[in-house]
């Protein structure tokens, strides 16, 4: 309880219930005055009323700073609680004159503090003012811890939202603490911006200040004040905190530059705010505003201006409706590919031409369309290239044909030819060989022309020359005889000749042979005397047929081996053709008669059919059942070989100048150009000049069919020469002329003669040969030839000679037919069939417009 001095000292307040003053008379140390119930201002004791609300209820905190500002004595230890006191006490108290002033007295007049002190009515309501004045700040300040609070909770729960829990926002708060009267003022989203900022997250407060605060200023600046649109650098300084911000500046001038420091651009041009928010976003991340933003498509800026450009008005309806027109007139034609010819001028019938690609409008139009056409009629001409084409000339000889051969001439299949024949009660042979008639017959049925097949050139190369002259018949010597072995594939040529010289030649002559020059000098006893013959080997395959007609020409005997199991076949007709062609005599040597399977009999049969008539028969034609490989009867072959030789009483001429025929050719690296010669009258000796065709030069060296050298050959004994300028032609003949000179001028003459001949012989008649070719494009002249141009490169080791199953002679192939090419090339390489090489090698000339 109070003592009544300090009561005195204190003045006194009435309340309607208890007097709740609390006075510490101690003074310098610190008092506290509490009110702590109700009380009630009245005018009590002539003070005036403060409140006239009787349940007014006020809590108020004074410190004693106050009270010692005011200069009131106190004492922590002098309480009083007037609830209690009477009347009587308290007005002693009020009229009890204060005591003197301690701190600050004012000697020349009163002091206006002490003396409003000292007025009881001015002290309570100086009290009371001050008291009311701490309530506000007391109420402002507690408002502004409530809002404060409440924006720390809503944003922790943003922020959480956000995944980024903030911590820490006492701090922040109480750094800001200064400004909370000012903040309640402005809007939330201001503060919250602040408070965010602060905080660290700078991303969801960019997002939050460069939306919506300018947003907001400009709104409030444009309807409350009515003026123009504010700059983004002075919006801070115009937020609505400016009037509280006079009062109380430092936190609350910082704040709002924080707010708006992420949206200033000081130096950018006043803009709409959306054209600056992805500079803004793109600067801090635009993976915020567009996660995928990365990944899509980067838009051209120029393209999608043209794209947005919008485009020039037509004027009038025209496109439209001449794309009306012409679809209408391309689906009355029935094709997108037509769309692009006058339909109008195309017939019916020629219609389907327009599904191949038309030239020069291709690339007018580019799409699947024309590509597929492309394909299309590449199918269609490579479908046509394979395809056999129909001859519409066919040459026939006396021998016939094949019916696989007819049929691929006609495109035909055999079924359909033998069914024609069988059709006309006409059965092939076993080997469906088709005669003259025949062929004559199917050919006209499929409207093809016939023509008898030149026996040509072939059958002229077999011709044998006369090679004696007059001013020789007085000086004619026994000679050797010239034997070709014939026949055909498989049958046993090569076997019979091996035979032969290990039996004969090996046998009687030391050493043997050790160079294959495609001629073979064997001993033959007859009578118990040797005597000499040449053996020129021949390949069996049909590609050859101009080797052995060349062979048949230099030959005096033509043994034709027929093999007894096989029976006669193709070649063995063509070789008995060349023969007869030849005028030679024809030994039919019956080989692999004692081989299983094998029938002579037969075979005898068979070339009776075809005109030679077995001597046991009754016939001319001698014929020998051998076996090559056991070289059964052999020495009958080989005695009946020289019987007929003896007939034919060979004879020549030794003494005189060389004349023969090249039977092989070739070039050597070390010799150079090389040629095997068969003498076939007079003598050569080494130095003579020799002209072989377009080739010529002085013999330096000869060699015999042992690889010997030998200086001189006499008339049926082959041998190989060098020293020529070039290689020449096997089949060509060769002479010995007395100079250089003289050679050179016949070989001049010998080549035109030939260029000549064979632009006009073999072009004019249609053949096409590989000379002919050549010769038509170095002329110039317009055969038809000369635009087209066939590359075939074909490599072999020599031209013409024994053994050749690898090897042909290149320089054959410019006096060749095409066909007998592409079976020479089928021969050489056995990569395929016959048939295909043919059918390959024809369609491509014909595509390329070589007629064969
Ligand atoms: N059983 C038997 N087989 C033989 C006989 N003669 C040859 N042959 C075999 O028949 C096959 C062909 O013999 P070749 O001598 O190569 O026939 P070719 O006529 O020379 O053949 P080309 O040179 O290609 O024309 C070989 O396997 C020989 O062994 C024979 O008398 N009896």
């Amino acid at each position: 309880m109070a003592s009544p001095a300090s009561l005195a000292t204190l003045g006194s307040v009435r309340t309607n219930s208890s007097t709740v003053f609390e006075v510490s008379p101690s003074p310098g140390a610190v008092r506290r005055i509490r009110i702590i119930s109700r009380i009630s201002f009245r005018s009590v004791g002539g003070v005036q009323r403060r409140s006239r609300s009787p349940g007014r209820v006020c809590r108020c905190l004074v410190t004693t700073d106050l009270i010692e500002e005011k200069g009131i004595p106190f004492s922590s230890e002098s309480t009083y609680r007037g609830s209690s006191g009477s009347r009587e006490d308290d007005a002693d108290l009020v009229l009890k004159p204060p005591p003197k002033p301690v701190s600050k007295a004012q000697p020349n007049g009163p002091d206006p503090v002490n003396s409003a002190l000292w007025s009881p009515d001015k002290v309570v309501h100086d009290k009371m003012l001050e008291t009311g004045q701490e309530d506000r700040d007391k109420m402002i300040e507690s408002l502004g811890e409530v809002l404060e609070k409440a924006e720390k909770l809503e944003t922790a729960k943003r922020v959480k939202l956000d995944g980024k829990e903030i911590r820490g926002n006492g701090k922040s708060s109480g750094s800001s603490r200064p400004s909370r009267p000012v903040n309640t003022s402005p809007t939330r989203k201001s503060k919250m911006s602040k408070s965010i900022w602060r905080k660290g997250n700078p991303v969801a407060n960019v997002q939050k200040v460069v939306k919506e605060i300018p947003r907001i200023e400009r709104e409030k600046g444009q309807e409350q004040k009515g003026r123009s649109p504010v700059t983004e650098a002075n919006k801070p300084e115009a937020l609505p905190l400016a009037p509280l911000q006079n009062q109380m500046p430092s936190p609350s001038q910082v704040i709002p530059k924080l707010q708006v420091k992420p949206s200033v651009a000081p130096s950018a041009p006043p803009a709409p705010p959306v054209a600056k928010k992805p500079a803004n976003l793109k600067d801090r991340k635009p993976v915020l505003i567009d996660r995928f933003a990365s990944k899509k498509p980067v838009v051209d800026p120029i393209a999608a201006e043209a794209l947005l450009v919008p485009t020039k008005p037509v004027k009038g309806p025209a496109p439209s409706k001449a794309k009306e027109e012409r679809r209408k007139k391309s689906s009355a034609a029935g094709g997108v590919r037509r769309r692009l010819v006058d339909d109008a001028d195309i017939p019916d019938e020629d219609a389907s031409e327009l599904d191949a690609p038309i030239p020069g409008v291709t690339g007018a139009r580019k799409g699947r369309k024309w590509s597929k056409a492309s394909r299309k009629a590449a199918r269609l001409e490579a479908a046509k290239a394979a395809a056999p084409v129909k001859v519409e000339i066919l040459e026939v000889g006396e021998e016939g044909m094949f019916t696989g051969d007819l049929a691929y001439k006609l495109a035909v299949s055999e079924a359909d030819i033998l069914g024609y024949l069988y059709s006309k009660g006409i059965k092939p042979d076993t080997v469906h060989t088709l005669d003259k008639d025949m062929v004559r017959m199917i050919c006209k049925e499929y409207d093809v022309e016939v023509l008898e097949k030149d026996p040509i050139r072939v059958e002229e190369m077999a011709k044998k020359k006369e090679l004696l002259d007059e001013e020789d018949l007085d000086m004619l010597e026994d000679r050797h005889p010239v034997i070709t072995i014939m026949g055909h594939v498989d049958h046993g040529k090569t076997t019979l000749l091996d035979y032969i010289r290990k039996s004969k030649v090996v046998a009687t002559e030391a050493g043997g042979i050790t160079q294959g020059i495609g001629a073979y000098k064997v001993l033959i006893p007859v009578d118990g005397k040797a005597q000499a013959c040449v053996f020129l080997d021949t390949p069996g395959h049909e590609a050859f047929g101009a080797m052995r007609a060349r062979g048949a020409r230099v030959t005096d005997i033509t043994i034709i081996v027929v093999a007894a199991d096989d029976g006669v076949r193709p070649q063995t007709n063509e070789a008995i053709a060349h023969a007869k062609a030849a005028g030679v005599p024809i030994i039919i040597a019956i080989n692999k008669a004692y081989k299983e399977g094998a029938n002579p009999e037969r075979v005898m049969q068979e070339l009776s059919s075809i005109g030679l008539m077995p001597e046991v028969w009754g016939g001319d034609i001698p014929m020998v059942q051998i076996s090559a490989l056991k070289g059964n009867n052999v020495d009958e072959l080989l005695e009946t070989v020289m019987l007929v030789a003896e007939l034919q009483e060979l004879k020549a001429n030794p003494h005189r100048n060389a004349k023969g025929t090249v039977i092989e050719a070739g070039l050597d690296k070390s010799k150079g150009p090389t040629a095997t010669l068969i003498v076939q009258n007079g003598t050569l000796k080494r130095g003579d000049v020799v002209v072989c065709g377009e080739a010529f030069g002085k013999v330096r060296a000869m060699f015999d069919d042992r690889g010997g050298r030998v200086d001189q050959a006499g008339p049926s004994m082959a041998v190989q020469v060098i020293g020529l300028s070039s290689v020449p032609i096997a089949g060509d003949e060769f002479e010995v002329v007395d100079s250089l000179d003289v050679a050179r001028e016949r070989a001049d003459a010998c080549a035109e003669s030939l260029r000549v001949a064979r632009i006009s012989a073999k072009a004019g008649e249609g053949k096409v040969t590989l000379s002919s070719i050549a010769s038509a494009v170095s002329a110039g002249r317009q055969s038809g030839l000369d635009k087209h141009q066939l590359n075939i490169i074909l490599k072999v080791d020599v031209q013409v000679g024994a053994g050749l199953e690898c090897g042909i002679g290149v320089s054959d192939f410019n006096d060749w037919e095409v066909g007998d090419i592409i079976k020479a090339f089928n021969a050489v390489t056995k990569r395929r069939t016959l048939e295909e090489a043919s059918a390959s090698v024809t369609a491509a000339l014909v595509g390329a417009g070589v007629e064969l």
